[in-house]
């Protein structure tokens, strides 16, 4: 049976159009990584899901309607969720725990968040990043069977964010289904099987991060660090597309065993190489094509005449004045 089924979903404040006929579907032990700028609809989403706001349309949860659903087969972490700070980690622990018949054990919990040193700290004296590692565990604290958590590692610090997807894996590969937020682009690519892209309510991309990278991420790119003025550098014995982006130059879709040939041309071209760095488009690279805020493939200069030609596909680009 499906884990969550969402069709055709709107909700709308006031003139706001916050979620546009969303539909989807997550399996059950899936990851499902939802992403999108501010104010896309990710929360709003989220919390349709939880049954704690209202919309139009359906979301079935195991095929049960979100707010008809046992409550324990359901772990939710809002993004904003403020406990009561005068209690301290395992204490909160306990009092979730007592929310439900069968729960796990607080020290259990604290241990999966990594926070067992702290289990004695109250919530007002932990840093913020702790303070969501015991948000995270309220949401996991009943076992359940679906956890729906919006932003969940934010500001917890990059150890803490591995640790934590290690036990969201962990969760999941035990047939917990997992549908989260993030701004995190690596964590979306890391964690989840599946990532959806929610953009002014309108869900304009979703599928494995690998298939999201190969049709929106454009090609891999060469960055070129030269000692030679850029605006004096000849890139166009290059059998490859090139422009300047960030005061570099960089050359698109070089395999990394042609690196050796980019570089030998440009020295032939009298160009001093100073420094290279080759990167694959990631799923940041998709974000930002499919919300409209990349750069633009050829770099930053397309609008100017000298690295217009980077805009042609496999026309090398001999950077001119102005570009530099
Ligand atoms: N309670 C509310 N009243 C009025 N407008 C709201 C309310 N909640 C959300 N909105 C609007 O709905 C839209 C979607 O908001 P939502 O919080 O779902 O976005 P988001 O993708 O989670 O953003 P963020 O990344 O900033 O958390 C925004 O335009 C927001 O202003």
């Amino acid at each position: 049976m499906t884990a969550i089924a969402i069709d055709d979903v709107r909700r709308t404040y006031g003139d706001t159009v916050a979620l546009d006929a969303v539909s989807l579907s997550v399996d059950p032990g899936e990851i499902f990584g939802l992403v999108g700028p501010n104010g896309a609809g990710k929360t709003t989403l989220a919390r349709a899901i939880t049954g704690t706001t209202d919309y139009d349309g359906t979301v079935a949860l195991f095929g049960e309607q979100p707010r008809a659903i046992d409550r324990s087969r359901l772990g939710s972490l809002p993004q904003s969720f403020s406990p009561h700070e005068r209690l301290t980690a395992r204490e909160l622990l306990e009092y979730y725990a007592g929310l439900y018949d069968d729960a796990l054990t607080p020290g259990r919990v604290l241990d999966d968040v990594g926070l067992i040193d702290s289990a004695d700290t109250y919530y007002e004296n932990l840093s913020g990043g702790q303070q969501r590692r015991v948000c995270v565990g309220s949401a996991l604290v009943n076992d359940p069977d679906l956890l729906v958590l919006d932003e969940p590692t934010t500001g917890i610090d990059p150890a803490g964010r591995r640790q934590l997807w290690d036990l969201l894996e962990g969760l999941a590969a035990d047939g917990t289904t997992i549908f989260l937020t993030t701004h995190d682009m690596h964590e979306a690519e890391r964690l989840a099987n599946r990532v959806g892209l929610l953009a002014d309510g309108e869900l304009v991309a979703v599928d494995t991060p690998r298939a999201l990278i190969d049709a929106h991420g454009g090609e891999s790119r060469l960055t070129v660090e030269t000692a030679s003025p850029l605006a004096e550098v000849d890139a166009s014995g290059l059998d490859y597309r090139a422009a300047i982006v960030d005061n570099d130059l960089r050359v698109f879709d070089v395999a990394p065993t042609e690196i050796g040939t980019v570089v030998d041309s440009l020295t032939d071209a009298g160009v001093q190489v100073e420094s290279l760095s080759w990167a694959e488009p990631t799923l940041e690279d998709v974000y930002l094509e499919l919300t409209g805020t990349a750069v633009g493939r050829g770099g930053q200069r397309l609008d100017d005449g000298a690295a217009s030609a980077a805009e042609e596909p496999n026309a090398p680009t001999p950077p001119t004045e102005g570009s530099s």
